[in-house]
């Protein structure tokens, strides 16, 4: 029995990828193909758009009724994420949510949406990534109030429209559940000496980096990062394929992709 899926954003970089791998997939079926109102790719073959060939699924603007995917995978952009989400509730369709860029109140939208349907919300879906917020989580405990400098430096393609990243922010999150603290992001002008309960958050945008993520713990006399780096972006989009298959079959409520990964 496959598992079928739609994918909101089908148009774009990690749209196109999902496209692909799923249809490499013999336990995966794409059955719907969504896009943004007003996209150039509304109308054509969601496979062609992606250059495997027609896949028989055109891309559209709305969930059509059938066929009912089992689970809807959305990386689009906070809109393409927020006209989705209600579908999916009135539908009890689950959702993986891989889009980045919400404001708070979406996100608490999109975490309220768990009471309705199964949810999966994650900045990130690669495995490693998913390791390195434990690795992370790890490294800020050990060194907590030993007079370490945490900061975080993430790169992206010159085409990311939100910054910093959803990742960036997630370990710096992690740092300050553990280590207290405020964010920082960036630094300009006469600032003054660092203060030891800043953690620095620095975007650089240049070229086609798929994503690298770099958490420096430094102090006086030796420094320690932490480094991701991607090579490919299916690496994100083979995570959110094992996610969709894993979230297919849940119930309502909120899940993560240490759920997925076992980690
Ligand atoms: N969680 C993870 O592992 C990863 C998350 N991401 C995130 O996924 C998102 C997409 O990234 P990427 O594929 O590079 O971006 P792209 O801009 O290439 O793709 C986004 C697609 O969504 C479409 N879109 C925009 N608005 C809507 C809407 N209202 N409804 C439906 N579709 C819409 C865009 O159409 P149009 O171009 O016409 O606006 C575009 O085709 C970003 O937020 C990124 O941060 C990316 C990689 C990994
Ligand atoms: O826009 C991207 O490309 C990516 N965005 C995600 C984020 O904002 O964390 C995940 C990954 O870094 C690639």
């Amino acid at each position: 029995m496959k598992t079928t899926i739609a994918i909101n954003g089908a148009g774009g970089r990690m749209g196109q990828r999902l496209v692909a791998l799923a249809n490499e997939d013999a336990s995966l079926k794409v059955v719907a193909a969504l896009d943004a109102p007003g996209s150039p790719a509304l109308g054509r073959d969601a496979g062609e758009v992606a250059g495997v060939g027609r896949i028989g699924v055109p891309i559209t603007s709305e969930l059509p009724l059938e066929p009912r995917p089992a689970c809807v995978i959305d990386f689009s952009a906070p809109a393409g994420t927020m006209a989705v989400l209600p579908v999916c509730v009135a539908r009890r369709i689950p959702l993986v949510v891989s889009t980045t860029g919400h404001t708070d109140a979406q996100k608490a939208e999109i975490e309220a949406a768990a009471h309705e349907t199964a949810i999966l919300f994650a900045p990130n879906m690669s495995l490693v990534v998913n390791l390195l917020f434990k690795l992370v989580r790890l490294t800020a405990e050990a060194l907590n109030g030993k007079g370490f400098d945490a900061e975080i430096i993430e790169r992206h393609h010159r085409f990311k429209k939100d910054s910093p990243s959803g990742t960036a922010m997630h370990f710096a999150e992690v740092i300050r559940e553990v280590q207290g603290g405020r964010f920082v992001h960036g630094r300009e002008g006469i600032v003054g000496e660092r203060q030891a309960d800043e953690i620095g958050v620095h975007a650089v945008r240049a070229g086609d980096n798929v994503g690298e993520h770099t958490i420096v713990f430094s102090t006086l006399g030796e420094t320690l990062e932490l480094v991701h780096k991607g090579h490919s972006r299916d690496s994100y989009a083979r995570g959110a394929l094992l996610a969709a298959a894993f979230l297919a079959t849940k119930t309502a409520g909120r899940y993560s992709m240490a759920d997925v990964l076992g980690l």
